[in-house]
């Protein structure tokens, strides 16, 4: 699904460089649980950005669903993002003027569904992280655990190819990051692709394969038996 070769990512700040990405080679495959471990500063927000489509690589090539999109323009990047990736932040990234609903429904409206399908589809997440009863309620009105299943409902609003969770328990307490990595295990087990990133090696456990980064290159790759 997603084959990276060779990505780098150099950031020009000025006259300063910083190799933020070397030769880096991942392969994800459909249905796979991965994750990106490593320290703060090894580079796991940039590799999970560059192969969801956010930020483009200085070189290299990037295979999206059999697609070199290496070096696509902003436009056609965020056309193949809008409906195949559905992005989970640490913050959460909920917009604070929208409520429940609106924000879960979000990316249909980018991608002009009907009225009617798109209440069919918020109305089917809403009941499946039992939010319903929180519908109308604005973000500041959320726990931070339901605002992280509220992101989750909207990146999977569109059923994408392939879910991106850059530390998705950074903001939560850890009975809540719990609950959060099993909502995630069990959308695996529904089919979902998931990358996640993440500084936690008890977190990394919960993938069925483990890269880790260190200063911008993949340092080992753990692929766990699973019997
Ligand atoms: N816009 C930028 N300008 C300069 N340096 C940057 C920029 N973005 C990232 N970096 C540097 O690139 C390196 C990798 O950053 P990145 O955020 O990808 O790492 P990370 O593993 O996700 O870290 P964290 O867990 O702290 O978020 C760091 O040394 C960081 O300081």
């Amino acid at each position: 699904m997603i084959h990276a070769r060779n990505l780098t990512k150099v950031i020009r700040n000025g006259a300063i460089e910083t190799t933020v990405l070397q030769n880096v080679n991942i392969d994800i495959e459909q249905g796979e649980y991965v994750v990106v471990l490593g320290p703060s500063g090894s580079g796991k927000t940039s590799l999970i950005n560059t192969i969801g489509l956010i930020d483009k690589p200085t070189s290299g090539e990037l295979f999206f669903v059999g697609h070199e999109v290496s070096r696509l323009k902003e436009r056609q990047r965020s056309n193949l993002r809008r409906g195949g990736i559905g992005f989970i932040f640490q913050n959460f990234g909920l917009v604070d003027e929208l409520n429940v609903y609106e924000n879960i429904e979000l990316p249909l409206q980018y991608l002009k569904y009907s009225k009617k399908a798109r209440q069919v589809k918020v109305n089917e997440v809403l009941s499946k992280f039992q939010l319903s009863h929180l519908r109308q309620y604005f973000p500041k009105q959320l726990s931070s655990l339901q605002k992280q299943l509220v992101g989750i409902g909207r990146a999977i609003i569109t059923s994408p190819d392939i879910l991106i969770a850059d530390e998705p328990t950074g903001n939560l307490s850890s009975a809540c990051g719990n609950k959060v990595m099993e909502v995630l295990s069990s959308l695996n087990e529904d089919g979902y692709t998931i990358v996640m990133a993440t500084h936690s090696a008890l977190e990394a456990d919960r993938g069925q394969r483990v890269v880790q980064l260190f200063d911008g290159h993949v340092i080992t790759e753990n692929i766990k038996n699973r019997l």
